[in-house]
């Protein structure tokens, strides 16, 4: 078995090969913490859980380092904004990032760390690339000079002649305008460290270079993020790093977007669904289907629709398990092994779909066994389904989504079946005119605790306060 991969910088799926037998080291650009987590930015987490978790099945010992970026042009602007001070911001939202992976099922990454945490070990890699004439200092800013690099921009396969790589604020003295800041001088009022070079704080890319060097070495397996990371975040992140001489990472996998009428879902956009809004009124492991079993190279069209149909496509899996397990009269453990068809799906680039359609079609044996009252046959294709669920982090039984039952989330589907009949009842007694019983109805939903919105796809319904 070998797993494959598509590799941006090859423009084509590969052979993994790790650097070193057994392991595999993986960096993926986290959250710039200056606000609450949307499910595009989820998303991106969650496909490398999948991944994490696939290279972990195939007996690989997985170090995943996923960063946060706590100093930013938007997080000081922010605290300018609130009165508050940047830290304060940073901290608030890494811990709504944090919630928001965890209610998911994501899997903690073996290190997280911060960029403030990391200034000492990017004053290291400016002062190597300025003494190797790859970065100079200007008006108190630290750049990077492109043309002393060849190769740069192969990621994204541009060409520095076409580039344009507008400046920030207060970026002066530039050479080359298509030069970038790896730090910027400090302004006033604003957070900044000493350095050789004066006062200041870092760019996005030195930190993210800086980081991988510190946890990873010189040289690393996979570096990941979203698609819009690749230029110029990820090309001037490898230019940073191999100009300071490491070879950096071996394969770059992105991962596409959730995206909303067309467009990426984004803080800046306006146009984010919140995570902590969306746990609200669906289950999380109902969101994690939705968000991880779509191949992680296409774009999520957000929906409500769609959102159902997880739904309904999630409680086939779980109607199933629940009923192989009532009928067993125990919990039946996951089988050793997930089923060949699956693994050679999940090797494949992480080819979850077609994995997933493995699943369902075992669901669908286990079923007919079940109709059959062939006992065992259901019980060894529920072993199989809970193995295969616990790759991808879905898996009803585990431990992760136990809570659900406590508040109460397992009854989710009956209550959703109950309030939409008891809404069909009102929206009858409306055309009939009947106004009363439409708003004893009403009321009475409201009486029981329960919230009705009106929304484009039809009613929904939320518990109120307690
Ligand atoms: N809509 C999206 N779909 C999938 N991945 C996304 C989406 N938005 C951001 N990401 C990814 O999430 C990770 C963290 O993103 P980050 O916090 O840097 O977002 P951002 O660009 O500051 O936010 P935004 O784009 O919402 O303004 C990155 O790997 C990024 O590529
Ligand atoms: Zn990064």
């Amino acid at each position: 078995m070998t797993i494959r991969l598509h590799d941006t910088s090859a423009r084509q799926i590969r052979d993994f090969v790790p650097l070193t037998p057994g392991c595999v080291s993986i960096y993926l650009c986290g959250a710039t913490v200056q606000a609450a987590p949307h499910i595009g930015h989820i998303r991106s987490g969650l496909n490398f859980d999948i991944m994490r978790r696939w290279f972990t099945y195939r007996g690989y010992d997985v170090t995943f380092i996923r960063n946060v970026t706590d100093i930013d042009d938007k997080i000081i602007r922010k605290s300018a904004e609130q009165g508050r001070p940047w830290w304060s911001i940073g901290y608030e939202n890494e811990r709504a990032f944090n919630d928001g992976y965890d209610a998911l099922g994501c899997l903690p990454p073996t290190y997280e760390p911060r960029a403030t945490g990391h200034i000492t070990e990017m004053i290291e890699m400016m002062r190597g690339l300025i003494e190797r004439g790859h970065a100079y200092e200007a008006d108190g800013n630290v750049y990077f000079d492109v043309r002393s690099l060849p190769g740069y921009l192969s990621l994204s396969n541009q060409d520095l002649d076409d580039l344009r790589q507008p400046s920030g604020e207060g970026e002066t003295g530039k050479r080359d305008p298509r030069d970038f800041a790896m730090w910027k001088a400090a302004k006033e009022g604003e957070p900044s460290w000493e350095t050789p070079w004066g006062r200041g704080r870092p760019g996005w890319h030195l930190e993210c270079s800086a980081m991988a060097h510190k946890y990873l070495g010189s040289a690393f397996d996979i570096h990941g993020g979203g698609i819009d990371l690749i230029f110029p975040h990820h090309e001037n992140e490898i230019a940073q790093a191999k100009a300071y001489g490491d070879e950096f990472a071996n394969y770059w996998v992105h991962n596409a977007w959730v995206t909303i009428a067309g467009e990426k879902m984004a803080k800046s956009l306006g146009n984010s669904v919140l995570v902590s809004e969306m746990v609200k009124h669906w289950r999380p492991i109902v969101l994690r289907y939705y968000l991880g079993t779509p191949h992680y190279r296409s774009m999520i069209e957000y929906s409500e629709e769609s959102l159902r149909d997880a739904e309904s496509a999630f409680a086939r899996i779980e109607g199933f398990v629940q009923r192989v397990t009532e009928k067993a009269g125990e919990t039946v453990p996951p089988a050793a092994e997930v089923p060949p068809a699956f693994a050679e799906a999940m090797d494949e680039d992480l080819g979850v779909p077609q994995a997933l359609a493995i699943v369902h079609t075992t669901v669908r044996q286990g079923n007919s066994a079940l109709a059959a009252d062939d006992k065992e046959a259901a019980v060894a294709r529920l072993a199989e389904v809970r193995a295969m669920l616990g790759v991808l982090g879905l898996d009803p039984l585990d431990e992760h989504w136990a809570g659900e039952g406590d508040r109460g989330e397992d009854l989710h589907g009956v209550v959703d079946t109950l309030v939409r009949l008891v809404l069909d009842q009102r929206q009858s007694a409306r055309a009939r005119k009947d106004w009363a019983a439409a708003d004893a109805i009403r009321d009475q939903l409201n009486q029981s605790g329960l919230v009705i919105e009106d929304s484009a796809s039809g009613p929904r319904w939320t518990l109120g306060p307690r």
